[in-house]
């Protein structure tokens, strides 16, 4: 415990909002942070490591609520996940399936219930891998979990076999075997819905000697790099898979999964708070931990925080690893197509409210089916802070103030709630760095989902957002 305060409880670093919420005060942000393991890269490592005939090792796993509930996941399923090793970035996981691997199991054996908490990704690809097995599995979550939509990849899975008893949200029972030689043609509104089948279909056992492939082509698909992170992976474990373009992927079953021994990289999603606080601000931040090359989508939110008039830089040297710096502020508006990268959104709006210029973050309707409506949450909490904003289906305009045009704060601080949604409580507090007056976060806590010394980073790299040692925001004015 390093110290009790008003505001936060600050314990081995990372600061825990009080019930109040946490209050984030005006602030220039500056300086250099590391950030934590990709989320999405953990997830697979650990489903492929879980499937695998061996132990595998994984280094800089992300170690978050999100990542926890994929690991209680797995290991009801049987699998043995042990901590090897810490950073302050990830955590090394050694993962042994059960004998048998955890998709092999008695049709009489019991049921069993997951509780995948608030992620989706492990909600939706966990699924269709268990759906293997003959023993039926039951899936749950939080209220967000039970809001969203696994319809289509429920009726997928229906389509190739599998029993399913409850759906189209959580909770629902999934019972096996699935059969190869099916081929489905289905919506993925959200991209985990195809990943999911993705890394299901080369598992499936082959019947015969010339066994028929599984075939899948999506007919809606939102959020393709999510797709090819999910193929560099089946690549990296050698799986065979014809893939054309993203309309027809081609699957034999009767494959296996090694065992993983990798590093894992950084978060872009996560590094974008960063780059946004950056943006609000007018400082220079400098993140580390990240792939210059790696696969993940939101890696293109450099070139959006560049085309706003930000300076983007890599720092690349033989003798040191790869850094990349946002210079702020905005000093142009923009469209942005967000379709690839939805989980920039919270960031970008939180962003565009200091632009000179109109700001439109398009062609994501997805964003209204993840944690939370994203589209109208962020409406609604920006615009309460004084935000300009006109929501459309697929995104928003953020609009300048008058005020922003005459040197004044375009917002004017006060409550903003996350609704429980880790990307809101962690895109509020960027917005808050730049008002006129402090933001009182509700549900700040949500962070931890994805980030969990997040908030303790931001006291670190902006000094005075973060008021220890009070019980109420002030009045007015800047702290
Ligand atoms: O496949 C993945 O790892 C993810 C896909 C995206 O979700 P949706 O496909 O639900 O949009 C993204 O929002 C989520 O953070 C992770
Ligand atoms: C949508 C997200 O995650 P998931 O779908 O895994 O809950 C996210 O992290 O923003």
């Amino acid at each position: 415990m390093i110290g009790l305060s008003g505001f936060y409880v600050e314990e081995a670093g990372i600061i825990h909002p009080t019930e109040a919420g946490l209050t984030v005060s005006p602030a220039r942000a500056a300086g250099t942070v590391v950030v934590p393991s990709s989320k999405s890269h953990t997830i697979r490592a650990l489903l492929i490591a879980a499937c695998a005939d061996g132990i595998s090792h994984i280094a800089n796993c992300l170690d978050s609520a999100d990542a926890r509930s994929c690991i209680a996941a797995l290991e009801v399923l049987g699998c043995s996940v042990e901590e090897t090793g810490r950073s302050a970035t990830g955590v090394s996981l050694a993962v042994t399936p059960p004998p048998g691997g955890i998709l092999s199991s008695r049709p009489e054996a019991e049921p069993l219930s997951l509780d995948v908490g608030n992620s989706g990704t492990t909600l939706y690809l966990l699924a269709a891998l268990a759906a293997q097995r003959e023993q039926p599995v039951t899936f749950d979550g939080d209220r967000s979990i039970r809001s969203r939509d696994a319809g289509p990849l429920l009726k997928a899975l229906t389509e190739m076999g599998a029993t399913l008893t409850g759906g189209p949200r959580a909770p629902f029972t999934l019972q096996g075997p699935l059969r190869p030689g099916t081929c489905i043609s289905f919506p993925s509104p959200t991209s985990q819905f195809l990943s999911a089948l993705l890394l299901t279909a080369p598992l499936i056992p082959a019947s015969g000697p010339d066994p028929e492939p599984t075939v899948l082509e999506p007919q809606v698909l939102h959020e393709r790099p999510y797709v090819d992170m999910t193929c560099w992976w089946l690549e990296a474990q050698h799986i065979s898979l014809e893939r054309q373009e993203y309309q027809r992927f081609i699957i034999p079953p009767g494959q296996h999964y090694q065992p993983v021994r990798t590093s894992l990289p950084g978060d872009y999603s996560s590094a974008t708070f960063w780059f946004a606080a950056a943006a609000v601000t007018g400082g220079t931040i400098t993140v580390e931990g990240l792939e210059p090359e790696d696969v993940q989508g939101d890696r293109k939110v450099l070139d959006i925080f560049s085309a706003l008039g930000c300076t983007v830089q890599w720092h690349r040297s033989d003798a040191s690893t790869p850094a990349v710096s946002v210079t702020g502020p905005i000093t142009r508006g923009g469209t942005f197509d967000l379709n690839a990268m939805p989980d920039a959104l919270p960031a970008l709006a939180a962003a565009a409210c200091y632009a000179p210029e109109p700001v439109s973050l398009t062609n994501v309707p997805q964003a209204r089916e993840k944690e939370t409506d994203r589209i109208d949450v962020m409406t609604r909490e920006l615009t309460a802070l004084g935000a300009l904003i006109e929501e459309h289906p697929d995104g928003m305009t953020v609009k300048p103030r008058k005020a922003t045009c005459s040197g004044q704060p375009p917002l004017e601080g006060g409550t903003l709630h996350s609704h429980g949604d880790h990307r809101v409580a962690m895109a509020g507090a960027v917005a808050a760095l730049g008002a006129a007056a402090p933001v009182r976060i509700i549900d700040a806590e949500a962070a931890a989902v994805t980030y969990p010394a997040f908030f303790a980073e931001l006291a670190r790299l902006a000094p005075g957002s973060l008021l220890p040692g009070r019980t109420e925001p002030p009045a007015e004015g800047l702290a």
